[in-house]
């Protein structure tokens, strides 16, 4: 199979969908790999290291998508790729098709088979494909909500940590999944005084009986969220509901108790985000006021450590890339768990539940 790989266009994005490594099995198995030149510059990977693995570098995005089978990308197809797209095509990325009716209908026209990383299932109802950029997210989330706290970035004047004599942060984590335990994890670290609330009680139990002391286990319901948005310097949104749009769990009124200048920072974005006031924002101008509250909505965190996101990545999307060139993806949805879950439209209709739900429109099995 030919696979191809652009390089990512979303702004401020420096992850690349395949490393060397990747290449090189592609390679070895019989397929072709077209890399994208300087795909993987924003990661540290060079054209050389992709061309000694086998691979053919690749001028322009337009002849990748010309001539690959299997397209495999990290974030979803920006604009100006959509008519790039050629009816059959597959495509394996994030798509997040919840948050956007646009690229939605816009994947329905380009007559593509949609394989999303965010939906892909694992064995233990786990989302493998999505947890190491939650992971990363989370893990970075308190790194962002640490500066954004400081004044010369809007915030409040609080140091996580406290000092001895004066009261840590506060921070509140909704949702304790992956993103709001590595948020928990490193803001315990940090010495703040954490807050994890979820409405599954079976995951509170287990987060209370891993974290340190300075981390708190509270059900998620609107009483609670609103006694915690009173007492938070830094709020950190991290809920999902799988291919859904997430939950808005805390209302434009509610900013009014909280104070003024502490931060939000709602990882979950990505699908549509939990906060009523979020918007999608950029690396390069991250953050928002309104109603003195800093709001940080990036919808790509991973992208900013790009490093570390692009190999974290690789880890978990490899061997179904690899699956699906060697078996087609027809035979792969038979034999490998978690395809079909991750197959969100094909042949312009969708594939996914909780997507044709979001939208109300019609839903067929894959
Ligand atoms: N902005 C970014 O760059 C990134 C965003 N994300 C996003 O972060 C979000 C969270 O991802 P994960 O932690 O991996 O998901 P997860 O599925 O591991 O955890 C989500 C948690 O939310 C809980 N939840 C659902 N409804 C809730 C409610 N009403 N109140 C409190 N908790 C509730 C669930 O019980 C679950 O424990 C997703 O939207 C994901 O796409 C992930 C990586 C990067
Ligand atoms: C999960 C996601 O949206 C990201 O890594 O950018
Ligand atoms: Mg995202």
């Amino acid at each position: 199979m030919i696979v191809g790989v652009p390089r990512e266009v979303k702004l401020d994005e420096y992850r690349v969908a395949m490393i060397p490594a990747g290449v090189e099995e592609l390679t070895r198995a019989g397929h072709h790999v077209l890399i994208e030149q300087d795909a993987g510059l924003g990661s540290g990977l060079f054209n050389e290291e992709y061309a000694e693995n086998g691979a053919e570098i690749v001028a322009t995005a337009r002849e990748i998508y010309e001539r690959a089978e299997l397209i495999v990308k990290v974030k979803e197809p920006q604009p100006a790729e959509w008519e790039l797209l050629q009816p059959g095509q597959m495509l394996f990325t994030y798509f997040h098709f919840a948050a956007s009716e646009d690229l939605t209908a816009a994947m329905q026209k380009a007559g593509i088979t949609a394989i999303a990383y965010e939906t892909l299932k694992g064995t233990k109802g786990d989302l493998p494909l999505l947890t190491p950029m939650s992971e990363v997210a989370g893990r970075m989330s308190i790194q962002q909500g640490a500066k954004y706290l400081e004044r010369p970035q809007d915030g409040r004047g609080i140091l996580l940590g406290g000092v001895p004599g004066v009261a840590p942060a506060h921070i509140a984590i909704l949702g304790g999944g992956v993103v709001g335990k590595n948020a928990a994890q490193i803001a315990a670290g940090f010495q703040a005084d954490v807050c994890i609330l979820d409405i599954n009680v079976d995951r509170l139990r287990y987060l209370e009986d891993i974290m340190p002391p300075n981390v708190n286990t509270l059900y998620s319901d609107r009483h609670n969220i609103r006694e915690q948005l009173q007492r938070a310097d830094l709020v950190i949104g991290a809920v999902l509901i799988p291919g859904a749009k997430a939950p808005k769990l805390v209302l434009e009124e509610d900013l009014n108790m909280m104070k003024p200048r502490a931060v939000i920072i709602d990882v979950a974005i990505d699908q549509g985000g939990c906060f009523e006031t979020s918007r999608p924002t950029t690396h390069s101008q991250p953050t928002f006021i309104i109603n003195e509250i800093v709001h940080y909505c990036v919808a790509n965190m991973p992208g900013a450590v790009g490093r570390t996101s692009t190999y974290a990545l690789n880890n978990v999307t490899f061997p179904y890339v690899l699956q699906i060139a060697n078996l087609g993806l027809a035979k792969a949805a038979t034999r490998i768990p978690g395809i079909v879950s991750a197959i969100n439209i094909h042949k312009g209709k969708i594939t996914n539940q909780a997507v044709a739900e979001t939208f109300g429109m019609e839903f067929v099995s894959f």
